[in-house]
């Protein structure tokens, strides 16, 4: 049945923007219209007729618009056939980017967002040396975007075949550059797989049996500072909660300063899967600032020169969920919150592999940690400050933990080399 109408609601000028900006009545004549045979004749007296479609139809304005409209909405001329430049010793070739060419921005524009990175597994690498030290590692190139032909010319040729070289105006990477001194090149490379990647040697060869967990952790700036320190540490592996911030946002790739493709890191996990990435025998330690109550207790045993810590549970953040429960039979409170030990973190916590868990700037650590950490028999470790101090940033944590852990080992190291040499 076709339809006449004649100035429905909203005058029906672009049909459109009639669906964005009318009342709910006015959208449902507009959905109805799409779905029968149309005659659609606008106040203008102009005389728009068209065939039914499945739902939405590709919008008709075009048929209504006025020709400097029609001209705005014109695709971006792009030259049919951009003559590419030859790299003469390599037989390379590039592109030149022309006036309004949009390629860096519309790859820019996508490549900053965390679903994109997701759903093409894309990301963007800026500066020479990162991009330098992602291609030893093995991380594969898809596109530069350079300003100086040198900066090609820099990186290994046998990487470069297959990749899209497009030069553009350094003005225009200043851009889109995350950098405070933006360095001329960027590349768009496939999300790096850790199996599938080379460490540096000398990263191996100071690898420790210390790895560490990132519990929800929301700023950018603070992992990108942990995963340094984690390199710095020699850490053997890094993971990361789901709800951490994406690794490779590139403000984390800024704090990390290289930190992606000297550690293995291996992003996004569910708390269950946490255990397949522990080696055999590793035990859990949680920095904890036990939420500022932790007390001192004096050890009489030891001349009172020692302190053992104490939680108070009553101040613990999650005590408020276990005083909420009730066994259904008995009526007492129900004990569910693991009765982790603390312990300040310059006493012995390395003599087993160990996996240190770093909370989140907002909430801190999880539950789910704390469990794991019961499970496999570790501990709170925590870093004693002035009264009145609040809790400590976590990177700032997460370093002084990770060095003290280095420093165990180095001193056990050394003792037992001192014994190898008595005997
Ligand atoms: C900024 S704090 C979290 C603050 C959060 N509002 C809380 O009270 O748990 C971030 C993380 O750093 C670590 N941290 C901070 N201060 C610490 C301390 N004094 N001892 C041990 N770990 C600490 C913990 O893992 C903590 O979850």
């Amino acid at each position: 049945m076709a339809a006449l109408v004649k100035g429905v609601g909203c005058a029906m000028r672009p049909l459109l923007p009639v669906v964005q900006t009318c009342n709910v009545n006015a959208r449902r004549w507009v959905r109805a219209l799409r779905r029968s045979p149309v005659k659609v004749v606008f106040p203008s007296g102009q005389v728009v007729e068209r065939e039914p479609g499945p739902g939405k139809q590709p919008r008709k304005a075009a048929d209504v618009a006025s020709p400097q409209k029609q001209q705005q909405k014109q695709p971006l001329q792009v030259p049919s056939n951009p003559t590419p430049s030859t790299w003469e010793e390599s037989g390379l070739r590039y592109d030149k980017a022309f006036p309004g060419d949009k390629r860096l921005s519309s790859v820019m524009t996508i490549v900053k967002s965390r679903p994109f990175r997701e759903k093409k597994g894309k990301i963007l690498l800026e500066g020479r040396r990162l991009i330098a030290d992602a291609l030893k590692a093995g991380a594969v190139p898809k596109t530069f975007f350079f300003s100086r032909l040198e900066y090609i010319k820099e990186l290994p040729m046998d990487k470069l075949k297959g990749v899209s070289l497009v030069k553009v105006k350094f003005e225009d990477i200043k851009d889109w550059s995350d950098l405070v001194t933006p360095q001329g090149i960027m590349g768009i490379f496939a999300k790096p797989d850790h199996i599938k990647m080379t460490y540096p040697e000398t990263q191996l060869h100071h690898s420790l049996p210390l790895l560490l967990i990132c519990d929800n952790l929301r700023d950018p700036g603070n992992l990108g500072t942990i995963l340094r320190s984690a390199a710095g540490a020699g850490c053997s592996k890094v993971l990361l909660t789901k709800g951490c911030v994406d690794v490779w946002e590139p403000k984390v790739l800024r704090a990390g300063m290289g930190a992606h493709f000297q550690v293995p890191i291996i992003n996004n996990l569910e708390w269950e899967a946490i255990p397949n990435y522990l080696p055999t025998d590793t035990r859990v330690y949680v920095a904890d600032n036990c939420g500022l109550y932790a007390r001192a207790q004096m050890s009489m045993s030891n001349k009172g020169s020692n302190h053992s810590w104490v939680c108070d549970r009553r101040f613990l953040k999650f005590h408020k969920y276990e005083e909420e429960e009730e066994d259904l039979e008995t009526g007492a409170k129900r004990d569910w919150l693991p009765d982790l030990e603390v312990q300040s973190y310059d006493l012995d916590w390395t003599e087993a592999p160990a996996a240190v868990v770093i909370g989140g700037e907002t909430h801190g650590v999880s539950l789910e940690s704390l469990e794991l950490a019961e499970s496999t028999g570790g501990k709170r470790l925590l870093i004693p400050v002035v009264p009145g101090v609040d809790s400590l940033n976590s990177a700032m944590a997460a370093s002084i933990l990770l060095f003290e852990g280095k420093r165990q080992l180095r001193v056990r190291e050394e003792h037992l080399s001192r014994g190898r040499s008595y005997h």
